[in-house]
């Protein structure tokens, strides 16, 4: 991987005195500066700009560039000094002025602007990155997509572009501009007309209705990593097209808290038509051990009822019918094989629960890897593709309430995935805007 963030910079005792301009944390506004008027040991005293003096351990002081342009940089390797405050402070100068996008060496830092910026990622705006320099116009998710359309063409070779940041940063809407910009230049219209990019988020309801659920931050959030390949022919025309999932968060299928959903499917199946929902004997969620651990059944705007038929129509698209599971068995026995014998033994209800659960967990990973499988054959993979490039669409690290050890450690051990973080070249971090608000 190229690169990667790193907080450099820190405050020494050596380079603060009395009179130097610093950042100091502040509970409200994350970081404020002011100006040193004390210092005692590692005791520093800082006079804040709104008037206050503050007292902090000289490892909490970090220098504050005075001579930084107002506006802020567009790439962060110019800064002075690299550290959380200064790049925080940076970030939020450029959003200031609408600047979302801004360049740490090749890295792109997305702010997440919480409104549609159409003049941004037109035709026109397209025109302008398609083989312009990095870092000659201004910092831009097509110029990630560019560079590594180039370097594929001109070393030819595959190439990953990493998208990563917390919950509700931006990574999906990242992956959406930077396919569409990949097929911008790959050119080919797939089947019917339709562009590859066009079939990969035709697929997206299916894949948002199983993969997606409320969460503290995101009511659409994706809770697993996609790997979206967009496949090239010898001479760069777009060829096929895949996508890889990784990382399902399997724990939500049977443990759920309030604000939180568990995923969207479940709750369109209990606003399924009355015949669908007589067939398979629904009632409403409240009436679900797996739903009724959260009291958030609704989402603001949302009509699952709707969203139901959207998602039947999206599945009949992508060639998906009905198919039947009788289950009981596996639910309340157990089957162990020994050299001698098949020994079958009856649950206790403790264990039959945890068997259910487990059971539940299983059964839903494998639906959604199923359902993975047929996307990929209605979009159309490209066996001969002669290169490819991937974007990596994976959360990041969050602090949650109760963190599910199962999830992270995974994202460390999981095989397939370091596959694809060893190809990787290009690195997208998003941020939402809250965390510059903080
Ligand atoms: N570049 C952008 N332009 C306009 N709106 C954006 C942009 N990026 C993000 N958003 C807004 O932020 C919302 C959340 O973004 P998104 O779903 O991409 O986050 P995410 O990082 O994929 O979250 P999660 O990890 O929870 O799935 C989007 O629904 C959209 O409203």
């Amino acid at each position: 991987m190229h690169g990667s963030i790193w907080f450099l910079g820190q405050a020494t005792p050596g380079n603060i005195v009395v009179g130097t301009h610093v950042w100091v944390e502040d509970p409200v506004l994350a970081w404020i500066d002011g100006e040193v008027v004390q210092i005692k040991g590692n005791e520093i005293h800082v006079r804040t700009i709104k008037g206050k003096t503050v007292v902090a351990n000289v490892s909490k002081v970090f220098p504050k560039d005075t001579e930084a342009p107002p506006g802020g940089v567009d790439d962060m390797t110019r800064l002075s000094y690299l550290h959380e405050p200064g790049v925080l402070q940076n970030l939020a100068a450029r959003y200031e002025l609408n600047e979302i996008y801004t360049y740490t060496g090749n890295i792109l830092i997305a702010v997440n602007p919480f409104q549609r910026l159409p003049h941004l990622y037109d035709t026109h705006m397209m025109g302008q990155y398609k083989g312009a320099g990095f870092g000659e116009l201004s910092p831009h998710v097509f110029a990630v997509a560019d560079v590594a359309y180039r370097a594929m063409i001109n070393e030819g070779r595959s190439n990953s572009i990493l998208v990563s940041g917390e919950s509700g940063a931006g990574k999906t809407e990242t992956t959406k501009m930077l396919m569409r910009y990949l097929a911008y230049l790959g050119g080919r219209s797939g089947i019917e007309g339709r562009t590859v990019e066009q079939q990969v988020l035709e697929s997206n309801p299916v894949l948002e209705a199983f993969g997606n659920a409320k969460t503290v931050r995101n009511n659409n959030s994706s809770r697993f990593g996609k790997f979206v390949e967009i496949q090239f022919d010898k001479s760069g025309r777009i060829s096929g097209a895949a996508i890889r999932t990784y990382l399902l968060e399997r724990s939500r299928v049977c443990q759920i808290n309030t604000p939180e959903r568990n995923y969207h499917c479940f709750y369109l199946l209990c606003a399924a038509p009355q015949e669908v929902k007589e067939k398979y004997k629904l009632g409403n969620p409240q009436s679900f051990r797996y739903l009724n651990q959260s009291d958030c059944y609704e989402l603001d705007g949302v009509d699952d009822s709707l969203e139901y038929l959207a998602t039947i129509r999206a599945m009949d698209i992508v060639g998906i019918s009905e198919g039947e599971q009788g289950l009981e068995d596996a639910l309340i026995r157990r089957v162990m094989v020994t050299p001698e014998e098949i020994i079958t033994r009856t649950l206790d209800p403790a264990s039959a629960i945890v068997s259910r659960d487990g059971f539940a967990k299983t059964l839903y990973c494998r639906l959604f890897d199923w359902l993975v499988e047929k996307i990929n054959v209605s979009i159309g993979q490209d066996p001969n593709s002669k290169s490819l490039i991937g974007v990596l669409d994976i959360y990041g690290f969050e602090s949650f309430k109760c963190n599910s050890f199962e999830q992270f450690c995974i994202n460390f051990t999981n095989e397939k995935l370091q596959q694809h973080f060893n190809q990787v070249s290009f690195f997208c971090f998003n941020i939402a805007m809250e965390f510059l608000c903080q």
